[in-house]
């Protein structure tokens, strides 16, 4: 039987390789923009991009053509069904489906076009909705999940396994990394179907920009959460597909975790908003805290370099000269 962990993978080829086909799926969203920048940054110089209707990665057949056609060396696979709790809450099916559709079709003609490492994003929702705090990778699968979520944690807990079942039965080297709660440049900021921050800063904007003198935040503004600058997490990506060939996923956080009612205080300091706040407690909480164990990942090396304050300023830059500029 073979080594079940597939431990005998050698991490260390990727950074070497600078001309390899690198297949980023997802590269217009949060997190595929800044990977490709940061792949671009590091002098890699041969990246594959589709956008979603160049490629619909939920039909099989085309995405076994694709890989068929450019047999891409290494896959980053940032690309998936994502949106707050609101749209969580609401949208169960489309979660659940698009998000095992993507994740299936890619890894697994990925793995039958000869693909050498592959890198799946799950989520810190993977997590029991009362996982020992901060969550170590082993809480996985040891209670029940947030009912707000669970069908996109459902998915996303089935991708570490296909990862994982692929190391075992083809000693593929495939890796899973479970990033926290993320925001910066490119990120989502529709007003109900975003995650908190982007939809805090776009509120208070507009706020702001209309002399409204109060702004409504949901929930009760007592969940905790922590926040990585997406940066971060393109540049703990990069440094996985070069440092790390495992069986386990590793988690992927700041260490930092503040209150929704932190958050909005610091958003609207940010954005300049002098109004009041006001809770609206008929929105859900979601999970009371989901802070994440990361020391497995800084004991491979790695630490983030964003703080929250000089995120949201260098986001909010970044929204007012690529949003609203845009729409005068
Ligand atoms: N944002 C966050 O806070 C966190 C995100 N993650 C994970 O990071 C990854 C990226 O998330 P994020 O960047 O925030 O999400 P975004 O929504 O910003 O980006 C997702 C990308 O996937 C593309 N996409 C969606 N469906 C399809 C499809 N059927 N075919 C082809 N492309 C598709 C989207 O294209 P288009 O918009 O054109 O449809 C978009 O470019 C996901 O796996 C997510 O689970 C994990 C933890 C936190
Ligand atoms: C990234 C990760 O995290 C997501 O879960 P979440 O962290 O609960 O998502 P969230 O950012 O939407 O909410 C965080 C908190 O913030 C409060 N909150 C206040 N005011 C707004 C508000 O205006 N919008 C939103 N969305 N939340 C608000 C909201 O009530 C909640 O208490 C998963 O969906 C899933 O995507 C996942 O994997």
């Amino acid at each position: 039987m073979a080594d079940t962990t597939g431990s005998e993978m050698k991490p260390g080829l990727f950074m070497s390789e600078k001309s390899a086909k690198i297949f980023v799926a997802g590269h217009r969203g949060l997190v595929g923009s800044a990977i490709v920048r940061k792949l671009q940054e590091s002098g890699f110089t041969n990246l594959i991009l589709r956008t979603h209707s160049e490629l619909d990665l939920t039909n099989q057949a085309d995405v076994e053509s694709f890989f068929s056609a450019e047999k891409p060396a290494y896959v980053i696979l940032a690309a998936a069904k994502v949106g707050g709790i609101h749209a969580n809450n609401t949208y169960p099916a489309d979660f659940i489906a698009v998000n095992l559709q993507i994740q299936t079709n890619v890894i697994h003609s990925a793995y039958t076009n000869g693909v050498k490492k592959l890198l799946f994003l799950g989520s810190s929702c993977i997590y029991p909705k009362f996982a020992p705090q901060p969550i170590p990778e082993s809480a996985l699968l040891t209670g029940p999940l947030e009912p707000t979520n669970e069908w996109y944690a459902i998915a996303k807990i089935a991708g570490i396994k296909m990862c994982q079942a692929y190391r075992i039965q083809h000693q593929w080297d495939a890796i899973s990394g479970m990033p926290t709660n993320l925001y910066g440049p490119n990120d989502n900021f529709h007003p109900e179907n975003s995650h908190v921050l982007p939809a805090l800063m776009r509120r208070f904007h507009e706020a702001k920009a209309n002399n409204a003198e109060e702004v409504v935040v949901w929930g009760s503004g007592s969940p905790l959460r922590e926040f990585l600058h997406v940066d971060d997490l393109a540049d703990a990506c990069v440094f996985l597909m070069e440092k790390y060939s495992g069986f386990e996923h590793v988690n992927v956080g700041s260490g930092v975790e503040v209150t929704i009612k932190e958050l909005a205080e610091l958003v609207k300091e940010v954005v300049g908003f002098e109004g009041k706040l006001v809770w609206d407690c008929t929105k859900p909480d979601g999970t009371p805290r989901k802070l994440m164990d990361s020391s497995k990942l800084a004991s491979l090396g790695w630490t983030p370099k964003v703080s929250i304050r000089d995120g949201l300023r260098q986001t909010y830059d970044w929204y007012l000269e690529n949003v609203v500029q845009k729409k005068q």
